[in-house]
């Protein structure tokens, strides 16, 4: 009995020995699991990050956000201390910066870089219009615009070339009868630029044209520059999602949503109109255009594939909207900075305005036609592109799929940018790149030379799509301004300061100048024979 007793006591020690052992064990294999797990997920990430390109750290779930400031010029430090490719994160986004211009060449070549980042701003937009879709909507509306707008006058040959020449002349009259009238007295000359500008575009797309002092054209022009400045800021509801969340805190895209709205109505009564008197055999503008498409594929039975099945009201709205703001801002914001830098430089200044004197004379204005013979009047337009680099971040691409480039991976879904005030500034490329020097683009031959790393309008596949506008309205504006008119700083005032106000474009801060005539009588374009009868003046009464 007394044996038996002890027997199942030691088999009872022996069981508890065992189960202790055997609960040790598990959970010692659980711990070490885990540990190899977490081990294997931190090298697998270590693994990853080494393949990014290199880059400045942050504090965990904010990264590089804090410190990042101005952007482009932090990004142009950033590129200096860390290559040509680098890589900050912000927040939950992966920035991947690109400052040499021939990474920037070879990766917006390629198909997979033409997408857009995922981010809450983006989202208020609903990918619509140009500038914010992508994919299939983007591919087509690119091929669509780009033969369209050609035929509207954005090309340097065919029928519509006089077209769209004929209506920068018209504005250009506006411009030079309004400068007169203001006798030499010190003005800011940004409205009267933007509302010349912007007659251009409204005209080829909306067959609108705004008279001096129209509230209603400044209450868009007033939208136009704020949604500039709040698509260039920082929002950090933009990288970290949840802060949106916190009260008052997701202002940026109310506001954005709102001002679309208010946009939106103003271009829906134009479009109401446009439909009410269209006729399918005669487009006046994009806007009937794209209401022929739209009745096209409502006859043909495709209107559900049109635009990949998003709305075509929304859709066309936003492509007015992406047109007015990109074709206004850009070209404004480029025509104040030549005011600017000629001010600064009036050894430039003089030397324009000689080699209009000789080659133009004091009889007629200059015209398109003249560009070729005025190398020294183009190549400051130039110069005045490289210095301001108005667009410094152009736009924001993200790969499509995981990329390689330059031995680094780039991730889908990253943002890229590409920094053009870097390559713009770049010593290597640049003889004293600080320093106005419109020569810089003149060859030994005397032949404007323009190298493969001057790129305002970016490069690639996403290149701007009004460049051909663009440089047409730059020298007709500014050739005819300093034809017209010497400029001259208000008696006390500083000179106009180089430091912009950033948005998505930098613009200069406000400033006087003096428009004194360089003739007694205003000379006004000698052909007025664009067919303005169909244009709507809108907002006056
Ligand atoms: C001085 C004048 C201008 C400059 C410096 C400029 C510059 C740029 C830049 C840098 C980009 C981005 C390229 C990229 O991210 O790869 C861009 C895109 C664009 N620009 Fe311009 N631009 C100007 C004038 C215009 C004008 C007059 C229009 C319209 C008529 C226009 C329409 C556009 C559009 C629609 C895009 C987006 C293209 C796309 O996403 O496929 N731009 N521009």
């Amino acid at each position: 009995m007394i044996t038996m007793l002890t027997n199942s006591k030691i088999l009872w020690a022996l069981w508890q020995v065992m189960n202790y052992c055997v609960s040790r064990t598990s959970v010692m294999l659980i711990i070490v699991t885990c540990t190899a797990l977490l081990l294997t997920q931190f090298l697998k990430l270590v693994r990853d990050i080494r393949k990014l390109p290199p880059g400045p750290w942050g504090p965990p779930v904010v990264g590089y956000l804090p410190f990042l400031g101005v952007r482009h010029k932090t990004f142009l430090q950033l590129a200096r201390n860390y290559g040509a490719l680098f890589s900050a994160r912000l927040g939950n986004q992966l920035t991947i910066v690109m400052s040499d211009y021939k990474i920037i060449r070879e990766a917006f070549r390629r198909e997979e870089f033409t997408g857009r980042p995922s981010t809450p701003l983006m989202h208020t937009l609903d990918g619509l219009g140009i500038i914010n879709s992508e994919g299939r909507l983007w591919k087509n509306q690119r091929r669509f615009l780009h033969e369209k707008l050609r035929e509207f006058g954005m090309t340097y040959m065919g029928n519509g070339k006089k077209l769209m020449e004929d209506r920068i002349k018209n504005e250009i009259h506006e411009l030079i009868v309004s400068l007169h009238r203001a006798q030499g007295a010190p003005i800011d000359v940004n409205p009267l630029l933007a509302l010349c500008v912007s007659n251009v575009i409204c005209g080829i797309t909306m067959s609108v044209r705004f008279s001096n002092g129209d509230v209603r054209f400044e209450r868009l022009n007033h939208l136009i520059e704020e949604g500039m400045r709040l698509f260039g800021e920082v929002h950090y509801g933009e990288y970290i999602p949840l802060y949106n969340y916190l009260p008052g805190k997701a202002l940026a895209q109310e506001k954005v949503a709102k001002n679309r709205d208010e946009m939106f109505a103003f271009y829906q009564t134009l479009i109401d109109e446009h439909r009410e008197t269209l006729d399918i055999n005669n487009a006046r503008d994009l806007i009937d255009v794209y209401l022929i498409e739209i009745e096209k594929a409502k006859s043909e039975g495709r209107a559900g594939e049109l635009f990949e099945g998003r709305d075509h009201e929304l859709q066309l709205k936003q492509i007015l909207g992406d047109l007015f703001s990109a074709g206004m801002e850009t070209i404004k914001s480029s025509l104040l900075w030549m005011i600017v830098f000629m001010l600064r430089n009036p050894d430039v200044k003089r030397r324009v305005q000689e080699e209009l004197d000789a080659v133009i004379g004091r009889e007629r204005l200059p015209s398109i036609d003249d560009i070729s013979s005025l190398p020294y009047t183009e190549t400051t337009i130039l110069e005045t592109l490289r210095l301001s680099s108005i667009v410094p971040l152009a736009t924001t691409h993200s790969p499509t799929r995981d990329v390689q480039i330059n031995g680094y991976k780039i991730p889908a879904g990253s943002q890229v940018i590409p920094l053009i005030n870097c390559v713009h500034m770049d010593p290597n490329l640049w003889d004293e790149p600080n320093k106005f020097n419109p020569s810089r683009f003149i060859d030994a031959t005397g032949k404007i030379r323009r190298p493969e790393y001057f790129m305002p309008f970016g490069v690639g596949r996403r290149m701007c799509l009004g460049d051909v506008l663009a440089r047409k309205e730059m020298f007709m504006f500014f050739s005819c301004m300093m034809h017209q008119f010497d400029l001259e700083m208000a008696e006390g005032d500083a000179l106009p300061s180089l430091e912009g106000i950033v948005g998505a474009t930098i613009a200069p801060k406000a400033f006087r100048v003096k428009f004194l005539a360089r003739s007694p009588v205003p000379l006004v374009p000698t052909t007025l024979s664009a067919d303005s009868s169909h244009l709507r003046h809108v907002g006056s009464h």
